[in-house]
């Protein structure tokens, strides 16, 4: 009989990977990166695209974000749900996020960067910029290989032009005991895909589909954890998970993590193609305005709901 190992992400590598002319791995990589989407929701993906000097540098810029005064911090507002501040919340004290819409566009940054810092922080904006422009990249990667997976190629250009970047920044105090304490609540995402990226303290946990607990522990500074959301599971009606996940921390020092968010945009109706159908597939999920569920998902019932998708577009 085997020893119990502790259960472990899906580790892929994706490097040396070309978005227009196909490299001889893409794919083996394509197989692996579906299989893993399938079974698990998400995986940890080695990429060295965003240049060390970044990766490095984004946490710096993360302490400095979030040591401005509170007053400064709020004024990050936006009228998309959870797009702006969020912090002081009774139930995850340990929490505070705050979110730059279209980080991949400098001026955006920018204007956000100076709102904060009204001298300017250049190096923060320059920061942030690389650092979500860079990242794009695997996240087109990772959506190219699954509509392919999926046989949906004939998609790819709408479904890219579908969708914004948010990046949402992350801060969780350490509890200052051994005990474990709740950083985030369990939740799936609600957008089409996460690429999550964290400082050197743990925390991240993700539940397989059997309900396990699996603790993500990154096997490089270069990796990144990709992760689908319910829009994406919705869209492929059920092929691809979206995992449950939350946040647990210990100890004292602080966690400082990243999410690329690859986002429907305003209005965009999310609806399964017909090639997503069929009789071993029965469709799950009514055609649904991701806006439209967003608010019901922040609602006081939506809160309270484990199955809020269901409940607002279920077959
Ligand atoms: O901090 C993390 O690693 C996870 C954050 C997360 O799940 C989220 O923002 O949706
Ligand atoms: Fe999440």
């Amino acid at each position: 009989m085997g020893s119990e190992t502790t259960p472990k992400l899906p580790l892929i590598n994706l490097n040396n990977l070309n978005l227009e002319t196909k490299s001889p791995n893409w794919e083996l990589v394509k197989s692996q990166v579906y299989k893993a989407l399938v079974e698990y929701g998400c995986f940890e993906a080695i990429f060295d695209k965003v240049s060390l000097e970044v990766c490095k540098g984004i946490f710096d810029s993360l302490e400095e974000l979030f040591d401005l005064p509170l007053q400064t911090k709020l004024l990050n507002v936006s009228k998309k749900p959870y797009h702006g501040y969020v912090g002081q919340y009774p139930m995850i004290p340990l929490y505070e996020s705050m979110g730059i819409d279209d980080a991949n566009v400098y001026e955006k940054v920018k204007s956000m960067t100076n709102m904060l810092w009204p001298h300017g922080n250049q190096s923060f904006s320059k920061t942030i910029h690389s650092f979500s422009n860079e990242l794009t990249a695997l996240d087109q990667i990772v959506r190219k290989m699954i509509l392919e997976s999926l046989n949906a190629e004939k998609y790819l250009e709408e479904h890219m032009n579908s969708t914004n970047y948010l990046l949402r920044v992350m801060k969780y105090k350490g509890p200052q005991t051994s005990d474990t304490k709740l950083g985030l609540s369990t939740h799936s995402d609600k957008n089409v895909v996460t690429i999550l990226y964290q400082n050197q303290v743990e925390g991240l946990q993700v539940m397989t589909k059997d309900g396990k607990w699996i603790s993500y522990k990154p096997s490089f500074s270069s990796s990144f954890v990709v992760m689908i959301g319910d829009s994406l599971h919705a869209w492929s009606n059920g092929r691809l998970h979206s995992p449950f996940h939350r946040v647990m921390m210990n100890g004292n020092e602080a966690r400082y993590s990243t999410g690329l968010f690859s986002i429907p945009k305003e209005g965009c109706i999310i609806k399964a193609p017909e090639e997503m159908v069929d009789e071993e597939h029965p469709l799950l999920f009514k055609p649904y305005d991701h806006v439209e569920f967003l608010k019901y998902y922040y609602s006081q019932k939506g809160q309270r709901d484990q199955n809020a998708m269901r409940t607002f577009c279920g077959v």
